[in-house]
Order: C-alpha cells, then sequence, then structure tokens
C-alpha cells in the first residue's frame, strides 16, 4: 500500500431496480463513517442516479456518485443517451470510461473512449479510465501492449493538470464475473506497466500519484492480498459491490 488513497468503486453494471438500489446506498450510508480513509463511489444504472444520490444524502459526501456512462456534448438530438450534464445535474460527480463490456459488447472504439475521457473532464467530472486485456490477448502476450496502448489512446489529450482528476481501473476483461482473479502478483506486474507507461506519457511524479484500481472478481477474501501490492491502489467491484457487507468487507481491506 503506498501513501496514494485508496479508492473503492461499486459498479452496479445493470443490476438493481429502484427499491433494491436504494437499500443498497442507504445501507452503505449508514456505514459510512467505517470508510474513513477511503474513496468510495458507486455507479448505479442511469434511471436511479437520482434516487441513489437522495439515499446516500446521509453520509454527508462520503460516498460518491458515479455514472457508468456518459454521451460526449452537453445536451443534443442523441437518442437514447444521456448527457454529461444530465448525469451531473442527477448528482454524478465521477464518470466511468472504457469498461470492457462497453468496449467489447457495446462496441466503443478506442477513439469514442478518449473523447468521453477528453468530455468528462472538461464537464468538470472525475474520470475513472478502464482498460484490461481479454483472455485471448494475455495467452498470445499481448497483455502489456494492450494495457499500454488503451492508456495511451485513452489519456490522448489529458492534460498534466487533468491526470488529478483520472483514475486507472486495470481490469483484466477474464477475470470480470467469472471468478477467476489476477494473482496478485500478475495484477502487480499489469499495474506497474502501467504505472510506468503513465511516467512514459507525463512524468514520473504524475505516475507515482496516479491510482490504479484491480478489477475483476474482486470479494473479500481476495481484496487485502491485493490491495497489499505496490501498485494497486484500490478496486473497482462488480458482483460484490452488491451487497453491502461484502462492499465494506474489500473497503476494509483498503485501509
Ligand atoms: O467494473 C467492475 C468489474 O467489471 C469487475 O466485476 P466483477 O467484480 O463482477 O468481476
Amino acid at each position: 500500500m503506498s501513501t496514494r488513497t485508496p479508492t473503492i468503486g461499486g459498479n452496479w453494471k445493470m443490476n438493481l431496480h429502484k427499491a433494491e438500489a436504494i437499500e443498497l446506498a442507504a445501507a452503505l450510508a449508514a456505514k459510512a463513517d467505517d470508510f474513513a480513509g477511503v474513496e468510495v463511489t458507486v455507479f448505479p444504472a442511469f434511471p436511479y442516479l437520482i434516487p441513489v444520490a437522495d439515499a446516500l444524502a446521509p453520509a454527508g459526501g462520503k460516498i460518491k456518485l458515479g455514472a457508468q456512462d456518459a454521451y460526449i456534448t452537453p445536451n443534443g438530438a442523441f437518442t437514447g443517451e444521456v448527457s454529461l450534464s444530465m448525469i451531473q445535474d442527477a448528482g454524478a460527480s465521477v464518470l466511468l470510461v472504457g469498461h470492457s463490456e462497453r468496449r467489447h459488447v457495446i462496441g466503443e472504439t478506442d477513439i469514442l473512449v478518449n473523447d468521453k475521457v477528453l468530455a468528462g473532464l472538461e464537464a468538470g467530472l472525475d474520470v475513472v479510465l478502464a482498460i484490461g486485456e481479454t483472455l485471448e490477448q494475455r495467452e498470445s502476450g499481448k497483455t502489456d501492449a494492450i494495457n499500454t496502448g488503451q492508456l495511451g489512446y485513452g489519456l490522448a489529450g489529458v492534460t498534466a493538470e487533468q491526470m488529478k482528476r483520472i483514475t486507472i481501473a486495470y481490469e483484466p476483461v477474464w477475470a470480470i464475473g467469472t471468478g477467476k482473479t489476477a494473482t496478485p502478483e500478475d495484477a502487480q506486474k499489469a499495474h506497474s506497466v502501467i504505472r510506468q507507461a503513465v511516467a512514459f506519457l507525463y512524468d514520473q511524479g504524475i505516475a507515482d500519484a496516479v491510482r490504479i484500481q484491480y478489477g475483476g472478481s474482486m470479494k473479500p477474501g481476495n481484496a487485502g492480498d491485493l490491495l497489499a501490492q505496490t501498485d494497486i491502489d484500490g478496486g473497482l467491484i462488480g458482483g460484490a459491490a452488491l451487497k453491502p457487507d461484502d462492499f465494506a468487507g474489500i473497503i476494509a481491506a483498503a485501509k
């Protein structure tokens, strides 16, 4: 663990309807005092940003609200999309960009990911940029090339000043929702390469400051070993974020 403030995100993905989302947010808000020293963010589905914001209010800002996606323009004729100003109006201060499900299921390109990173920063949001290799890419020895490539594309045009509002989430695609977690050593190696790439793109000070989350079947039982690694500064949690005790257990392991 480093001097970087640990950051744990709960990506609820396309799960939970209104009552469940409110119940989970309220349960987390009730535990918020236990989260001191860890930055905690939850990413509900779009329709529930406002009720979740309301349910988190008793936490007094100790739990941030994030959006899983947003379109690149403030408003306009883009049927089906949700604008940056809408997610901000709903209470979100964080934008998740480049999740593998958006890259590989929805088909977002590196160019669109970069557009979203830049637009989110321009709008004043903090941005979590997710990157990570597929199993096929890992097995063909391309892990570092994929990660540094997605990183470079994603950060193109991001200024050194804006890097203060960027968090990187390394999520090996083969570990997401599969129960297969990267070993702490493998994850550390990938995080170290990503940090070196940030140093190459910017400078060592920015690389030392940027936080890199691990995502992929992180649970209370494996979080401690992962988070103990030098370059792992937190987690982006899917399945385990849907259960308040599991999510709180991971937050506790991040301290
Ligand atoms: O955004 C979260 C990641 O995709 C990890 O999901 P998971 O914890 O269910 O594997």
